[in-house]
């Protein structure tokens, strides 16, 4: 579905994604970790426009993501969740997610048609009956729900989720971690997973992949991360700078 091929993007001198490789498959959950500054997020950017890669090419689907816009690949059917929850706070919740099934999708979708579709994205997960509660009075578990009702209602192939376990307790990250695997497994998306908290991303991903300094040190099953050599070097030596 999603093929990276030298992926590498500068700021200035500095490389923080360095010739990376990588597929996303159909239906699958792949998890993106890494120490601090490890070039997670920049990866995602480049993969949705707002960063494209001085080098390298993002084939999706057998079009080419680099040179689209942040809009054209979300239309392509490429959504993404905010590591900050990006809720507009005064608005409903209905509001909010109206403006992923309004904005997210290629085809034109009518007022009535985009209300569907947020209604149903609330629904899946578990946010129907606060349609009308303004966002900002939800607790910080039920935003993160909002964030992927969000993405989920543009209807994508691929979903970018970026921390979304930070600040939640155990049962909730359980119960994201849950709504994340339904939409694999319920509406066939495809899921790219930046996560700090390695239970939730060792319990459901197929596959990880391991950043250090822009570079993938690794990129196999959660049990051949977990005995990895080098990714328990990069998080020791994290630990010691
Ligand atoms: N817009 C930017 N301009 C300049 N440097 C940047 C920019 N965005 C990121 N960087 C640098 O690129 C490197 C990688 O940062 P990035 O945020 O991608 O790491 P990360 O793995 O997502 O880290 P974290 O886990 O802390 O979120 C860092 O050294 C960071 O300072």
């Amino acid at each position: 579905m999603l093929t990276a091929t030298n992926v590498t993007k500068r700021f200035g001198g500095l490389v923080a994604v360095d010739g990376v490789d990588f597929s996303i498959g159909e239906e699958e959950i792949v998890g993106l970790i890494g120490p601090n500054g490890a070039g997670k997020t920049t990866l995602f950017n480049t993969i949705t426009g707002v960063h494209p890669p001085n080098e390298g090419s993002i084939d999706f689907d057998g079009e080419e993501l680099v040179g689209k816009t942040p809009n054209q690949v979300a239309q392509r059917g490429v959504a993404r969740t905010f590591q900050a929850v990006r809720t507009f706070n005064e608005s409903t919740v209905l509001e909010n997610v109206l403006t992923g099934a309004v904005f997210g999708n290629s085809e034109s979708v009518s007022m009535n048609e985009a209300e569907d579709r947020a209604r149903d994205a609330l629904e899946f997960v578990g946010l129907d009956g606060l349609e009308s509660e303004e966002a900002g009075s939800l607790t910080i578990a039920d935003r993160k729900q909002l964030e992927l009702a969000k993405g989920l209602s543009a209807q994508p192939e691929l979903i970018l989720v970026d921390e979304i376990g930070a600040g939640l307790t155990p049962k909730e990250i359980d119960e994201i971690t849950q709504t994340i695997e339904r939409a694999r497994d319920e509406r066939g998306v495809s899921v790219f997973w930046i996560e700090h908290i390695m239970e939730a991303i060792m319990s459901v991903t197929d596959r990880i992949i391991v950043l250090n300094r822009g570079e993938k040190i690794a990129d196999g099953t959660p049990e051949e991360i977990r005995s990895n050599e080098a990714v328990t070097q990069a998080y020791l030596g994290e630990v010691e700078s």
